[in-house]
């Protein structure tokens, strides 16, 4: 499978990582448009995919990967239409650009699909939400639903719903970020070798989390398994409420949702 992406940045980069770590992809295989910075000319120092500003050598790809900052995603869709001969699809992984903008852009009937990935792809452990166009061929689904699948999860959503998937699951790994940083500091503040507060933090939120998952519980009740009555963690629990730790997290996300609009 060849593989062209636009932008090589936080997003198109750490597919690009997810990619060649799944050993199912050859660097050479990714063929790579940078923007005017060096950010994939530095990427391509640890990984030899193959770099152009020739868009016609896009013809040799079997799809477009466009992961450039939202604002440009229509200008450049524009000028990659025109150096196309013939309809490859491309998949934009950028938050806020309806697919009915892309498909007016493009022609009704061309080949194109908006995945909301995150960070975690470049280990293998991500999340990607995908909606398609109705024009796209069950062939082509598959074969972008497999070069998805190399980077963690895949869920087919529906057009209504990438929005709030990409809010939870693009933008919450800086929510979690945050969190555990906060985890870290409190811990320093108790002494504790900042390194290691990470590793506690990060191996909490990760075991917490692949519990979640595999014993399908709901959330409220493993959290009641932790907190003995008159015990120690309902006390930090009353305290996080206090200073409105739900609605703070519920906040986040809303006004994220609210810019959308
Ligand atoms: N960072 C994240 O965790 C996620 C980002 N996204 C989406 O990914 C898109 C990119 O975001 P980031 O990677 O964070 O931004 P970024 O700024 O790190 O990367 C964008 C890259 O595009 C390059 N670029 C600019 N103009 C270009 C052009 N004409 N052709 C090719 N490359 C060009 C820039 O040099 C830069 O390296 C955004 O639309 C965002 O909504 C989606 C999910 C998660
Ligand atoms: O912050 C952003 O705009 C992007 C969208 C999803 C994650 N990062």
């Amino acid at each position: 499978m060849k593989i062209g992406i636009f932008g090589a940045g936080h997003m198109g980069g750490a597919m690009i990582k997810g990619w060649v770590r799944s050993n199912s992809i050859s660097p050479t295989d990714i063929l790579v448009k940078g923007g005017k910075g060096d950010t994939a000319k530095k990427l391509k120092q640890n990984i030899p995919f193959n770099i152009t500003d020739n868009l016609e050598d896009f013809n040799q790809v079997d799809m477009i990967f466009l992961a450039v900052k939202t604002p440009i995603i229509l200008p450049v869709i524009n000028d990659l239409k025109n150096h196309l001969n013939k309809d490859l699809p491309i998949i934009s992984v950028s938050a806020g650009v309806p697919i009915s903008l892309m498909q007016e852009a493009l022609g009704g009937s061309y080949p194109i699909a908006q995945a909301i990935p995150n960070t975690p792809v470049q280990i293998n452990q991500g999340i990607t939400g995908i909606v398609y166009s109705q024009s796209i061929s069950n062939l082509d689904k598959i074969a972008i639903h497999d070069c998805l699948s190399l980077l963690g999860i895949v869920e087919e959503i529906s057009e209504d719903k990438i929005d709030i998937f990409g809010t939870l699951a693009g933008c919450g790994p800086a929510f979690v970020d945050v969190f555990m940083e906060a985890l870290g500091d409190a811990a320093v503040l108790h002494g504790m070798d900042r390194k290691l507060a990470y590793t506690v933090a990060a191996k909490m939120v990760s075991g917490s989390a692949n519990l979640l998952l595999d014993s399908n519980k709901h959330p409220g009740e493993l959290k009641d398994g932790v907190t003995s009555p008159g015990g120690t963690t309902i006390k930090g629990i009353a305290a996080l409420e206090k200073e409105g730790f739900r609605y703070a997290t519920i906040s986040g996300i809303d006004t994220i949702m609210q810019s959308y609009k």
